[in-house]
């Protein structure tokens, strides 16, 4: 089952940029970028995918900080913008969605941020064979004013890269800021077209997630604390949930795989999507998430194809690429016994 998930053509909906850096990767970012490394950056790595038992989610986010100080630099995002490709294709994803946070800096202003992602994306996508899209994230925890700036740089930056800008990413640590102020600005990205990506019901908050629903998305991430009615919403709606089954299990969002919403999304055939969210961080890769469902639910072949194909569909991709990407899947699973 392993090989043949690891072959699978898969797809990727929800990877944070900086999120996404494994361990191997920051060592060759680091050492490229700023030189060798010493015995404590050794220990720093090590520490950086050791998670406790019962650790909290916030502490998940102090882990960010240590990559974001090694991608603070024009020269450190572009080569780290590419590790990430090239770690995704990899594992035989052929298409990523990849989200990241635009950050102002002594380096860089958060056009110039995503100015160089969208040319590492234009560079690594051709050199390994991978489809790249990008959304502009907006992080919860920092002013509107910043939001605003976010949604205005993706218009911008969409109208003439509208092939790799295709939405906007809502994430942060859901325990701080509130949604209802970000609404202005999301509303203004949907009005230009710009699908909408929302981290919702990450944390039990039942106001914030009835307001999100109301307010709608395209897809939904984590959906963990949502209600019988909200499932029900978002499969009338279509909107799928994006499954990251080891960040839950690790940032301590799920008490154990076994409880994992995937299976009772699978048991209702309700719309969803298996994502790594930052396999970086959670140590983990998209293969190594679908072998977790298969070796927790009893996943068959089929049913994983079957998954990967439900990706395709709720891709923010256009009618041609989803099609080439459907032939593609199918051209593998036809050489493989079910
Ligand atoms: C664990 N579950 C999660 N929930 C909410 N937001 C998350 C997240 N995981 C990552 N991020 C968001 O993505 C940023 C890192 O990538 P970028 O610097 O943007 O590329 C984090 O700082 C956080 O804002
Ligand atoms: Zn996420």
């Amino acid at each position: 089952m392993l090989k043949f998930l690891r072959g699978l053509p898969k797809v990727e909906l929800h990877a944070h940029l900086n999120g996404s850096l494994n361990t191997d990767s920051i060592r060759e970012l680091a050492e490229k970028v700023y030189g060798a490394q010493t015995a404590d950056f050794s220990t720093l790595c090590e520490q950086f995918v050791k998670f406790e038992k019962g650790a909290k989610l916030d502490e998940c986010f102090e882990k960010f900080g240590f990559v974001h100080k090694l991608t603070a630099t024009k020269q450190g995002l572009e080569y780290a913008t590419e590790l990430v490709i090239r770690d995704f294709a990899k594992d035989h994803v052929i298409y990523v969605e990849l989200r990241t946070t635009p950050k102002a800096n002594e380096h860089m202003s958060r056009r110039a941020y995503l100015q160089t992602v969208l040319d590492a994306i234009k560079s690594a996508r051709d050199l390994y064979e991978i489809r790249v899209k990008l959304l502009p994230s907006i992080n919860r925890g920092e002013p509107i004013e910043v939001a605003e700036e976010i949604v205005a740089l993706a218009i911008e930056f969409a109208s003439t890269e509208p092939d790799i800008i295709v939405g906007i990413d809502f994430s942060g640590n859901p325990n701080q800021g509130k949604f209802k102020d970000f609404m202005p600005a999301l509303s203004e990205a949907k009005k230009h077209d710009l699908k909408l990506a929302l981290h919702c019901a990450e944390v039990d908050n039942p106001l914030e997630i009835r307001e999100m629903i109301k307010f709608g998305m395209s897809r939904c991430g984590h959906g963990t604390y949502l209600t019988e009615s909200g499932y029900e919403h978002l499969k009338e709606e279509n909107i799928p949930i994006e499954c990251c089954l080891t960040s839950n299990i690790k940032s301590g969002t799920v008490a154990n795989i076994g409880v994992h919403h995937l299976k009772q999304l699978m048991e209702a055939d309700a719309p969803k999507v298996l994502c790594t969210d930052d396999s970086g961080v959670f140590d983990t890769t998209l293969t190594d998430e679908f072998f977790l469902a298969t070796e927790t639910f009893g996943l068959t072949r089929s049913q994983c194809i079957a998954l990967t194909m439900e990706a395709v569909e709720h891709a923010f991709a256009t009618r041609e690429e989803k099609l080439l990407m459907k032939m593609q899947i199918y051209s593998y699973t036809r050489r493989q016994p079910l």
